[in-house]
C-alpha cells in the first residue's frame, strides 16, 4: 500500500545553520505517529516543510503519492493541520471563523461546523468573539479548523498546549475516534509524552535536527519501559553520540 506520507532525505538549514537534516520517514494509513524531541530539535520545522510553509534545501515530501513541490494543491487536498499558534480574525466568533475555513471546502456538510465545535468542547462559546477566548479555547478552535474539512491526514504541532484537563481528554477521544472510525492518519508533535504513549502506534524522536530513532511503540517498549524512560535513554545516547563525534548536532540541545 502506498504510504500516506513519504519523506526522503529531507534537509533544511536556516541561516543560522539550524533546522533539520536527512530526515526519512513514512506514515501508513491509520498511523497515529508521535513526534518527540527536545525544544529546538526540529519538529515544527519538519511540519512546516510538510505543509509547504517553508521550502526544503534538498530531499522530497510526498503526501498521498503527490509531491508537495510539484503538485502542492492536490497533495494538500486531504490534509488538515495546526502548526504553531493560529492567527485568528479576533473580531469574528467561533462559528463565523469556521465558516470562513469552510469556504475552501465546498463539499462540507452544513452540520459539520456545529458538530466539530461540539467535539472540541466549544459549542457553548460558538457565538462568542474569539477576542475573548482564552489560550486553550483558541487552541481548541484551531484544532476544530484542522479536522473540520474531514481530512485523511492531520498534522498537529503541540495540540494540547494550553488545554485544560477536560480539553486534553476530549482531544484524546477525538483522535481515537477519528483514527478508528475513519482511519485518519495523524502526525502529532508534542512534549506530552504520556499523551503520546496512550495515543500513538508509532513514534519518532528528533534530536539536533535528525530523526535519531523511530518505530512501533510496541516494539520500542518491548522491555517493559515506559515511553518516558525510553525517550530519556535515547536522548542520553544521542548526547553521547555527539560528544563521541558520531552525531553532529545542527541544533543546540
Ligand atoms: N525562522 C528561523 N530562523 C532561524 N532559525 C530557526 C527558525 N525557526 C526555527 N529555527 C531554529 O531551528 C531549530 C529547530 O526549531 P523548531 O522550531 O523546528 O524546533 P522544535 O523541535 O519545534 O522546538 P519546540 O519543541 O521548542 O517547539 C531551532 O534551533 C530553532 O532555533
Amino acid at each position: 500500500m502506498e504510504p500516506i506520507v513519504a519523506i526522503a532525505d529531507l534537509s533544511k538549514a536556516y541561516r543560522n545553520n539550524r533546522g533539520v537534516r536527512n530526515i526519512t520517514l513514512e506514515l501508513r494509513r491509520g498511523d497515529v505517529y508521535g513526534l518527540l524531541g527536545p525544544n529546538g530539535a526540529g519538529k515544527t520545522t519538519l511540519l512546516k516543510l510538510m505543509t509547504g510553509l517553508i521550502r526544503p534545501d534538498s530531499g522530497s515530501i510526498a503526501l498521498f503519492g503527490r509531491s508537495i513541490g510539484e503538485s502542492f494543491e492536490s497533495a494538500m487536498n486531504k490534509v488538515g493541520c495546526m502548526i504553531e499558534s493560529a492567527d485568528f480574525y479576533e473580531y469574528t466568533n467561533a462559528v463565523d471563523y469556521l465558516k470562513l475555513v469552510a469556504r475552501f471546502y465546498p463539499n462540507l456538510r452544513r452540520e459539520a461546523i456545529m458538530q466539530t465545535l461540539e467535539q472540541v468542547g466549544l459549542s457553548p462559546y460558538a457565538h462568542e468573539k474569539i477576542k475573548f477566548f482564552s489560550t486553550g479555547m483558541k487552541q481548541k478552535l484551531a484544532l476544530a479548523a484542522a479536522v473540520l474539512p474531514d481530512p485523511e491526514l492531520v498534522l498537529l504541532d503541540e495540540p494540547t498546549n494550553g488545554l485544560d484537563i477536560e480539553g486534553i481528554v476530549l482531544f484524546r477521544e477525538m483522535v481515537r475516534r477519528l483514527s478508528s472510525e475513519r482511519g485518519i492518519t495523524f502526525l502529532i508533535s508534542s512534549h506530552m509524552i504520556h499523551e503520546l504513549e496512550q495515543l500513538c502506534n508509532r513514534i519518532g524522536i528528533v534530536f539536533g535536527g535528525e530523526l535519531v530513532q523511530e518505530g512501533e511503540v510496541a516494539d520500542l517498549l518491548r522491555d517493559g519501559s515506559t515511553l518516558e524512560q525510553f525517550y530519556i535513554r535515547q536522548l542520553a545516547r544521542s548526547k553521547e553520540a555527539i560528544s563521541d563525534g558520531q552525531l553532529t548536532s545542527g541544533n543546540p540541545q
